[in-house]
């Protein structure tokens, strides 16, 4: 079974595409890491971030390992990396390692930005995960404020908006619901209960 979740940055698609695929016994590949990384490499091969050879580079370079590094969660990755997947040779580097993670015997969860469009149109069941910006805003603020970076609402507030127009508006594997995707607005749930409503989802389109 292959189940895809997506959804602007600090929806909590994460979260629940992990609590999913515990539920289901599947493995989880958080595609926002891939290109986090892709942008961290271009930085460090000494490029800038928006150069399309170095990203290239990067992205057919990548190793899975490279994705367990916690610098990768900031949001200053998170910028660079909405940049870097503008780019549409680097989504095509990364749609193997997708598209092979996806249609391992079992299944996996996928959450991302075009994993119901794009990655696994054929998925068995589609999440679109929404909140409002204020509310996503205040979620990522908590996060990044129990790690303890010093980040301020506003500053959240401003990437999150920025990072959604970037990744809304892109030529290449844009972010939008797939037309068969359900949506899910978390603003007023919280992770339990946004967790029994994506089970409940799924459910349905399974027929269980
Ligand atoms: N329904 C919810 N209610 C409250 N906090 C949530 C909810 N869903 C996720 N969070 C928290 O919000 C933050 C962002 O969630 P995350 O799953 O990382 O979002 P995304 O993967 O969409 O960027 C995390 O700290 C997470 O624990
Ligand atoms: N499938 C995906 C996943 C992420 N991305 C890009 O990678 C950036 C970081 O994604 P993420 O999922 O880690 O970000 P958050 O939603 O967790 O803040 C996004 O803003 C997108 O630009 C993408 O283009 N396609």
């Amino acid at each position: 079974m292959i189940i895809a979740i997506d959804g602007p940055a600090a929806s909590g698609k994460g979260t629940l595409a992990k609590r999913i695929a515990e539920h289901w016994g599947l493995p989880c590949l958080d595609t926002g890491l891939l290109y986090r990384a892709v942008a961290r490499d271009v930085v460090l091969l000494g490029f800038r971030i928006d150069d399309p050879w170095a990203a290239l580079i990067a992205a057919r370079s990548l190793h899975p390992a490279e994705l367990l590094d916690p610098d990768l969660r900031t949001p200053q990755a998170g910028d660079a990396a909405s940049i870097v997947a503008r780019i549409p040779q680097v989504r095509t580097a990364l749609l193997v390692y997708q598209r092979a993670f996806a249609t391992q015997p079992g299944g996996a969860v996928l959450d991302g930005r075009d994993i119901g469009t794009v990655v696994c149109p054929d998925a068995d069941a589609k999440i679109y995960v929404t909140a409002r910006t204020e509310v996503r805003a205040k979620r990522r603020f908590l996060e990044c404020q129990g790690r303890g970076e010093g980040v301020t609402i506003e500053g959240i507030l401003a990437d999150i908006r920025r990072r959604d127009e970037r990744d809304a508006s892109r030529g290449s594997a844009p972010m939008r619901p797939a037309d068969d995707a359900d949506l899910l607005d978390t603003s007023d749930l919280d992770i339990e209960a946004a967790f029994d409503a994506a089970v409940g989802l799924i459910k349905r389109k399974i027929g269980q």
